[in-house]
């Protein structure tokens, strides 16, 4: 067994891939926010590829954690020199192992903000980019704007605070950018959000503007925030793994990665000085991701919506299990063929069917092992942003709603706790508590759960989405999930 470190990869070599490049040469000039799964089988892995073709060794990666809970990256990454195990696993079973070389360092904030402030306001830093999750933009529900109230962001706009949000330590390390005049950066957001980057530019100015105008001023012109699609399932590292990482290859690794083998990354070309060739490997760079990013979110993500919920409470644990199920898989293919296609606009190079059926492939595959859990977690920041804007625009153009409905009602009867065969479910959500209140509100009065216009604005008067969402919680109620959806399928 090797311990996965800087002077152990000579050893590795011939087990595994390691880095090719000498890792001395390296210099950090991305800042990435939020070090998670996601990153590290994504934007790490892109950048390791182009430092294996000897390009980009000028871009690495400080990873920095923002939350206290972050400690645990912060150890794992530090111990190995930022090394960590990428194994792509196979449909057939192969699974494919990498040492990914491209992080050099790791800071976390709550130990040293300074240290993180000065790190994004260094010259050779010419992007900082982050996934710090659908929630961490802090946008509120109801009015799509900029959470002021939320505490974190009191205590960071509080005159001569010590930054501890993403907002209060990325303003900070630009208002020192602009004051020593150091070359602009990018701000780019590698979130699965539509109009990623936009958003990304609303929060940050927003928060700008409430501790300084000026510099919020000085942001909108000054700090491109490009657009992106970015896309690979990539599950949270079970114990399974880091033992897997061990037995197959030798390698004592505290935090592998685990992955499907497709990636996607489509993004703006947008940036304020340099980037990394990013199109050398792989990523495509286009004048609007908006198609992108509508076919995945509504496509990809909106599937994982539909289903997860219905399948956990058929007695799933997994993606795969529900994607294997014919009824389940049907139903997936009509809701992205009836639902969700005529609400896209053409996306540029992609054969559509070819993508939903090539979607269902992903899901069904039995390496991966994606937790239903995993997929049902921050529902209330996934539903409004995934699935009700197909819902919308289906009542609007008089399109067919019924699957998408069924999810809705699907993510009610989930919230309810208990599933079909009595067993418990875990809430994992910030509104979990009222969501749940209202769940079990609604065996009494069948809407209870829509009332709740923070996640469903006025779906609530739209009466054939309310006929048809009463009809699909009644036959959950009554027949349970499989039964309900396969009533719905398609000749
Ligand atoms: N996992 C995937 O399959 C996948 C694929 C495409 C895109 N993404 C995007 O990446 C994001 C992260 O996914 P992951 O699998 O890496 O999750 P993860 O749980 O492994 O990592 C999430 C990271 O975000 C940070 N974070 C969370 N809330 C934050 C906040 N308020 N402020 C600052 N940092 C915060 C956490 O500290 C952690 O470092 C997703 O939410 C999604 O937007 C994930
Ligand atoms: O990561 P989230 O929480 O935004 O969404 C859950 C999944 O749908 C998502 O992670 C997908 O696996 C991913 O978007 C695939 O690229």
């Amino acid at each position: 067994m090797t311990a996965l470190n800087e002077e152990n990869l000579p050893r590795l070599e011939g087990t595994v891939a390691v880095p090719s490049y000498d890792r001395s040469r390296l210099r950090a000039g991305i800042v990435h926010v939020g070090v998670g799964g996601f990153h590290r089988a994504h934007q790490a892995m892109y950048l390791d590829r182009l430092m294996n073709e000897g390009e980009a060794l000028d871009w690495a990666i400080c990873g920095v954690g923002v939350l206290p809970g972050d400690a645990r990256m912060r150890d794992a990454l530090r111990a190995q020199d930022g090394l960590y195990t990428l194994v792509l696993k196979h449909p057939d079973g192969t699974f494919e192992p990498r040492v990914i070389g491209s992080i050099i360092e790791y800071l976390l904030a709550p130990d040293d903000p300074e240290a993180v402030i000065e790190k994004m306001a260094a010259p050779e830093v010419r992007i900082i980019s982050l996934t710090v999750t659908e929630g961490g933009y802090n946008i509120h529900h109801v009015t799509g704007e900029f959470d002021a109230a939320n505490p974190a962001v009191v205590a960071d706009l509080a005159d001569g605070a010590v930054p501890a949000t993403s907002f209060g330590l990325i303003t900070e390390a630009l208002r020192r950018r602009r004051d020593r005049g150091v070359a602009p950066v990018t701000v780019m957001s590698c979130d699965n959000i539509q109009g990623n980057g936009d958003v990304a530019r609303q929060v940050f100015t927003a928060f700008a503007r409430l501790k300084d105008p000026e510099l919020a001023a000085w942001i909108t012109e000054h700090v491109p925030f490009p657009n992106s699609m970015v896309d690979r399932i990539t599950p949270v590292t079970s114990e399974q793994d880091r033992a897997m990482v061990a037995e197959r290859f030798g390698i004592e690794d505290a935090w592998p990665v685990v992955a499907e083998p497709f990636t996607q990354w489509v993004l703006e070309d947008r940036f304020a000085s340099s980037r990394p060739s990013y199109e050398d490997t792989g990523v495509q760079i286009v004048d609007d991701v908006e198609p992108y990013e509508l076919m995945k979110l509504r496509l990809l993500n909106a599937s994982h919506q539909a289903l997860c919920y219905l399948g956990r409470l058929s007695g799933y644990r997994y993606a795969h299990e529900v994607a294997q199920d014919e009824v389940f898989a049907r139903f997936l293919l009509d809701y992205m063929d009836r639902e969700a296609t005529t609400t896209l606009q053409p996306v540029p190079g992609i054969d559509l069917d070819d993508y939903k059926r090539t979607l269902i492939e992903r899901f069904a595959n039995p390496h991966v092992r994606d937790t239903l859990a995993r997929l049902c977690a921050e529902s209330s920041d996934r539903i409004p942003k995934w699935l009700l804007p197909v819902v919308r625009h289906n009542l609007a153009t008089d399109g067919e709603i019924v699957r998408a409905a069924t999810v809705v009602a699907g993510w009610a009867r989930y919230d309810e706790g208990v599933d079909e065969q009595g067993e418990p479910i875990e809430i994992v959500d910030r509104l979990a508590e009222r969501l749940h209140a209202a769940a079990l509100a609604q065996r009494e009065d069948p809407l209870a759960f829509l009332r709740d216009r923070e996640v469903f604005g006025d779906l609530i008067e739209d009466e054939r989405f309310t006929t048809t969402y009463r009809e699909a919680l009644e036959s959950l109620h009554r027949d349970g999930a499989h039964r309900t959806v396969e009533r719905l399928l398609t000749a």
